[in-house]
């Protein structure tokens, strides 16, 4: 089996007295998708950008595309395209002259070509008089996805790629990642969305700087260990109000009519939801647990850790 597109252990990295990415590990297969989530603030971006090449790290070792993380940083950056949160472009060229002046930046070979494969890749091939300035927010989007990939990387390292663009550009912006990554790219996508996390072969959690969860999402759902019910009715309003703080009742969120009680304690929990129910006139059915609740139940866990 070939070398993992990323293997990294320990990875650490400070900022004066603060330490942002503590000790994380983590690896990616290649031509996986694998997704990095976590609350604001938890180290996300350091670490992709101790992972691109562009940081150096004060601690721990790793392989990024056969290179070394501490010492073989140019070849890191050569070979890994990184589109990031805050990508820019020239609003009043057009998508063309923007890509053209992206590849004549990095002195790419065969500028004009790379440049009409890339459009065609991507489908900007029939806008590519368009302004940047004048395109909706996904086709921006694809835009900054089309100057990344242009010098053909094997890794590709997105930084929360879809941030307040709509669904429906968002399911076509991953239809697109699914398609690079069948042709062999590895990618690692940093998202708060959770329908992304789940288009994600694997993900990785990362809470204050540690890694805390990673595999399948069946696999962080069922590692969570939770317990999930779900109260609907009329006094479903009436049944929170008594859930809060009871026995085995870590969280309560309510969806539309209905309430989604979560714990760990399973057994606590069922006994608390059906006293409630019987006292409200509610009813209490099991439910699934999603990601969100292992998600929210995570950013809980640090948040009692850090106090
Ligand atoms: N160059 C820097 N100097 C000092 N502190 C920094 C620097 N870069 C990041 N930080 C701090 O490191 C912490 C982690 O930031 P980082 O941007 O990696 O988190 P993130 O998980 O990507 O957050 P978000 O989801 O909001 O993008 C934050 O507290 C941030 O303020």
């Amino acid at each position: 089996m070939s070398e993992p597109a990323i293997t990294v252990t320990d990875l650490t990295k400070r900022f004066g007295d603060k330490t942002v990415v503590d000790r994380v590990s983590l690896s990616v297969e290649r031509g996986e998708i694998a997704g990095f989530l976590g609350p604001n603030g938890s180290g996300k971006t350091t670490t992709i950008r101790l992972m691109c090449g562009l940081l150096q790290p004060d601690g721990g070792s790793g392989r990024v595309l056969g290179h070394d993380i501490q010492t073989e940083r140019g070849a890191i950056k050569r070979e890994v395209g990184y589109m990031t949160q805050r990508f820019s472009f020239y609003e009043d060229l057009t998508i063309e002259e923007n890509l053209n002046f992206v590849a004549g930046l990095y002195r790419m070979a065969g500028r004009r070509r790379v440049v009409r494969e890339t459009l065609q890749d991507l489908g900007l091939y029939s806008r590519r008089d368009q302004l940047a300035g004048s395109l909706s927010g996904g086709w921006k989007q694809r835009l900054a996805l089309a100057a990344c990939v242009m010098h053909r990387p094997k890794l590709l390292m997105l930084d929360e790629p879809t941030a307040g663009v709509d669904p429906k550009a968002r399911r076509d912006f991953w239809d697109e990642i699914h398609r690079l990554a069948a042709d062999g790219l590895t990618v690692l996508v940093s998202t708060h969305y959770m329908d992304e996390a789940e288009r994600c072969h694997r993900i990785n959690y990362i809470s204050y700087g540690t890694l805390v969860a990673r595999g399948t999402v069946a696999e962080v759902v069922r590692d969570a260990g939770l317990t999930t019910m779900v109260i609907s009715g009329t006094r479903a309003g009436e049944a929170a109000r008594r859930l809060e703080g009871a026995a085995g009742v870590d969280q309560i969120a309510p969806f539309g009519t209905t309430l989604h009680v979560v714990g760990r304690d399973g057994a606590a929990l069922r006994e608390t939801v059906a006293r409630v129910a019987e006292e409200t006139g509610t009813e209490a059915a099991p439910a699934e647990t999603s990601l969100e609740d292992v998600f929210i139940q995570l950013m809980g866990d640090a948040q009692d850790n850090m106090s």
